[in-house]
């Protein structure tokens, strides 16, 4: 393994870490974990995005590296869960050249927003866009299916003079239910529900959304044709798939009949369809049949993406240098089961901490983990290669950064997320590295400050985290098993571990964080 890693060190990839040396930080690792997380957060703010993504020259804008001129042209359609904040700063960049907009926004986020002081994420009083609040519970509903229809007849009305400004974020697809006919929203509803239900990823659910969709799939850039077409998108999938993200609104794509079918098949639901489905699928590339114009709108379409999970561990990683950390970038793509990806991170802490020449077994078994958890050899390696010289040149403390969107097996009936769940998984792997208490500190933290049906975004752990709950009479096991693990952390040591950023306006999935410090410690 040693000359896996001696290859690397010829690389020119080392431009990602900065070499200075750290400076030396007295906060706690604690503190600093939530500092760097809040600055991931903050890295991907919808007004923030949008602003450094739309750049105001006189009467014209400049995105993207392409100019577009404004004369009272400008158009706005949004949906998704921080569209509303994109959608005022847009407003503030274009004033008066906005002619009209309709945005599609989750269900009671103007009261939240208002409620926890944030108004500059919200539309002024004499705003020229029309906000629609829909889809409780992150499920399309009727006035969800109202804005798509007012988005749609906007779309529709353009001409080749107008300009088309599509806001698009995660929550998106849910936001914009355009069922082709004679599908009903309660039909398109069942399927998509029954194969989340049944463990469908995002890719398989949202192939789905966009056969059975008259908007995805580019179906709004197919309305909107002739007009100029320009999407601004907040990822939250892993790879930043255009065609995916929402559904991809903006990006045509073609209906596969045979990936279609072999989806449905895979989660058992090809007899269950409904019959207006099936007729549908029969014909799976007719799905704007009432087109203005046949022609292909593509060349009228561009597509951005302005804020993901790499452009908030960037920031992270900007900020750990400031609070004294040798920050290194692991991946942006980290997924699969919370079990493999504990071991991931439990794994890369040893490697980091072995005061000797790492023995050869754990770079190897890092790197046959690599495919279960999304991470590629090359990031692996790389990142081992830093750990490997943090700990031998005497860097100081490293924060080793990841992002992604692990899932989690759910058995019990508790209330957590997978990321407390992560976070007890990795504090149990670090407990058996036998690391002294001051060792290796843990945060994983969903951007959106949700993780899973709870009011916490996720925790903080550390290999202490058994015998501390231990001594408080929490049995770990028994809330894994349960997937208690927000119980569990609300318990333990009065809340002190979780991380409660509130409602961030934002999401770009989750961020992990593995702080190793500089300590020179033993291992078992
Ligand atoms: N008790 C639990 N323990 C662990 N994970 C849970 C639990 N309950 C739900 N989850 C997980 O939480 C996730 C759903 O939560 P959440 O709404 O944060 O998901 P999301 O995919 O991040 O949605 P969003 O589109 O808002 O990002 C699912 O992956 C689900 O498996
Ligand atoms: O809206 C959706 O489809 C998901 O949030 C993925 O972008």
């Amino acid at each position: 393994m040693a000359r896996v890693l001696s290859l690397f060190r010829s690389q020119p990839f080392l431009h990602l870490v900065a070499r200075r040396k750290p400076t030396f930080c007295k906060m706690s690792m604690d503190t600093r974990a939530r500092e760097v997380f809040a600055a991931a957060v903050e890295a991907v703010q919808p007004d923030t995005v949008v602003r450094q993504s739309i750049k105001r020259k006189e009467d014209s804008v400049v995105i993207d590296g392409r100019t577009f001129t404004l004369k009272h042209n400008l158009h706005l359609v949004g949906f998704g869960k921080a569209v509303l904040g994109m959608a005022a700063e847009a407003e503030r960049i274009v004033g008066d050249h906005l002619v009209k907009g309709v945005i599609s926004v989750p269900h009671g986020i103007q009261q939240t927003l208002q409620q926890h002081g944030k108004d500059h994420l919200l539309l002024k009083e004499n705003s020229r866009i029309k906000v629609i609040e829909g889809a409780k519970h992150n499920l399309p509903d009727a006035d969800a299916q109202k804005a798509a229809e007012m988005i749609k007849h906007l779309t529709s009305e353009l001409t080749e003079k107008d300009l088309l400004l599509v806001l698009i974020s995660g929550g998106g697809s849910a936001l914009l239910p355009a069922p082709i006919p004679p599908i009903t929203l309660q039909e398109k509803l069942h399927v998509t529900r029954r194969l989340a239900g049944a463990g469908a990823t995002i890719q398989e659910l949202n192939t789905i959304r966009r056969a059975l969709s008259l908007l995805k799939g580019g179906g709004l850039a197919h309305h909107a044709h002739p007009a100029q077409v320009v999407a601004l998108i907040l990822s939250d999938v892993i790879g930043d798939p255009l065609d995916l993200i929402a559904s991809g609104p903006t990006v045509m794509s073609r209906v596969w009949p045979e990936e279609v079918l072999s989806i449905l098949e895979r989660y058992k639901l090809l007899n269950l369809l409904p019959t207006s489905v099936k007729e549908v699928l029969d014909k799976p590339n007719c799905r704007w049949k009432e087109n203005k114009d046949e022609s292909d709108p593509s060349g009228h379409v561009l597509n951005a993406v302005i804020g993901s999970n790499g452009v908030a561990l960037k920031r992270a990683g900007l900020r750990a240098r400031e609070l004294g950390f040798l920050p290194v970038v692991l991946s942006p793509s980290v997924c699969g089961d919370v079990r493999s990806v504990s071991r991931l991170y439990g794994m890369l802490a040893r490697f980091a901490c072995s005061r000797e020449e790492p023995p050869p077994d754990i770079a190897t078994e890092v790197l046959k983990l690599g495919p279960e958890v999304g991470v590629e050899s090359w990031d692996l390696c790389r990142t081992m290669q830093v750990l490997e010289e943090g700990r031998t040149e005497g860097w100081g403390a490293t924060c080793l950064l990841a992002g992604g969107e692990p899932t989690v097996e759910l058995t019990g009936k508790g209330r957590g997320g997978r990321n407390q769940e992560l976070a007890m998984r990795v504090g149990l792997e670090l407990r058996s590295l036998g690391l002294p208490p001051k060792g290796p500190v843990f945060l994983s933290g969903g951007t959106d400050g949700q993780d899973g049906p709870t009011e916490a975004a996720g925790a903080i752990t550390d290999g202490g985290l058994y015998d501390e709950a231990k001594g408080q009479g929490l049995d770990i096991d028994n809330f894994l098993i349960n997937n208690d693990s927000y119980t569990f952390f609300s318990r333990l040591s009065g809340g002190q571990r979780l991380l409660v950023p509130g409602l961030t306006c934002t999401n770009v999935m989750d961020v992990h964080m593995l702080l190793i410090p500089a300590i020179p410690i033993n291992i078992r």
